[in-house]
């Protein structure tokens, strides 16, 4: 019998995405397993946010190709409903759709419909999404802001919002894009520590970033991606070093270590 353990959350095998008559992402392959956090770090252009949307169905490989998969926790058809619910989804580019006159209680209540806002004629929200909400607000620490508009509060309050959103369903992994990307050292420092304990909480993490200093320490693997293509994979401590950095971003890099945090500059 198959132990849902043993199921990879992700298993993709020569994925080659094509825009604009060019590989984008160039056979790709590649396992994540059903209880790892990891990140995936490349430079500018280097396939990082394609790759997501890989996962998230949003680009599609080329199909005629020998050996392809891409199946996401055993299954290869989802209904992409089911998927966003599967896994929770956090990128630059919701924050800016989520930035709206609705309450953060309500942003999050959209979780359930994967929609951009509440439309009350359409919309059966019950007491148990109510109570989800307010549960999971509570959780991040952010429950006394249900009530205030996103206009209205921090890129890092907004940034926690939208992880509510995406954990209503009790999804399965996070995939947070950038997710530090314009917070200040403060808020940086708090969203580290609510994705910490959301891995801890047993939820999958992949992290997307430029910045080595986001990989929390429970993420023990690092892809790096370079021209569409897995450029290196494998343990963060042999993957994180000067030589691959340098090699990846075309620009002498040093990586240092401070506990059990990384840091890179250039
Ligand atoms: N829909 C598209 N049409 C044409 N080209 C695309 C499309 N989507 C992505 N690309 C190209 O694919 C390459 C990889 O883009 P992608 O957004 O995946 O990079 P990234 O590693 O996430 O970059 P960044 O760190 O700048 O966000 C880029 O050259 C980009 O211009």
């Amino acid at each position: 019998m198959t132990n849902n353990a043993d199921i990879p959350l992700l298993d993709f095998k020569n994925i080659t995405v094509i825009k604009d008559g060019r590989a984008i992402l160039d056979n790709i392959s590649l396992q994540i397993g059903a209880d790892e956090n990891v990140a995936i770090i490349g430079p500018n252009g280097s396939g990082k946010s394609s790759l997501i949307k890989v996962l998230t169905r949003e680009y599609y490989p080329i199909a005629d190709v020998p050996g392809l998969r891409t199946d996401i926790m055993g299954e290869e058809m989802w209904n992409i409903f089911d998927l966003r619910k599967q896994l929770g989804i956090i990128t630059t580019d919701l924050q800016y759709s989520c930035l709206r006159d609705d309450t953060v209680f309500d942003t999050v209540i959209s979780g359930y419909f994967s929609s951009i806002g509440i439309y009350d004629d359409f919309f059966d929200v019950t007491i148990e999404m109510k109570a989800m909400a307010n549960e999971v607000l509570k959780f991040l620490g952010i429950h006394h802001l249900a009530h205030q508009k996103m206009t209205k509060i921090s890129s890092g309050e907004a940034r926690k919002a939208l992880i509510a959103r995406a954990l209503v369903h009790d999804p399965k992994a996070l995939v947070l894009d950038e997710p530090t990307n314009s917070l200040d050292m403060k808020s940086i420092d708090q969203f580290r520590k609510t994705v910490s304990s959301i891995a801890k909480a047993g939820k999958n993490i992949i992290l997307v970033t430029h910045d080595l200093s986001d990989i929390i320490p429970e993420i023990k693997r690092v892809i790096l991606i370079k021209d569409g293509r897995i450029f290196a994979d494998g343990k963060k401590e042999d993957i994180l070093t000067d030589e691959n950095l340098t090699a990846l971003f075309e620009v002498p890099v040093t990586v240092q270590k401070h506990g059990e945090y990384y840091a890179a500059f250039c």
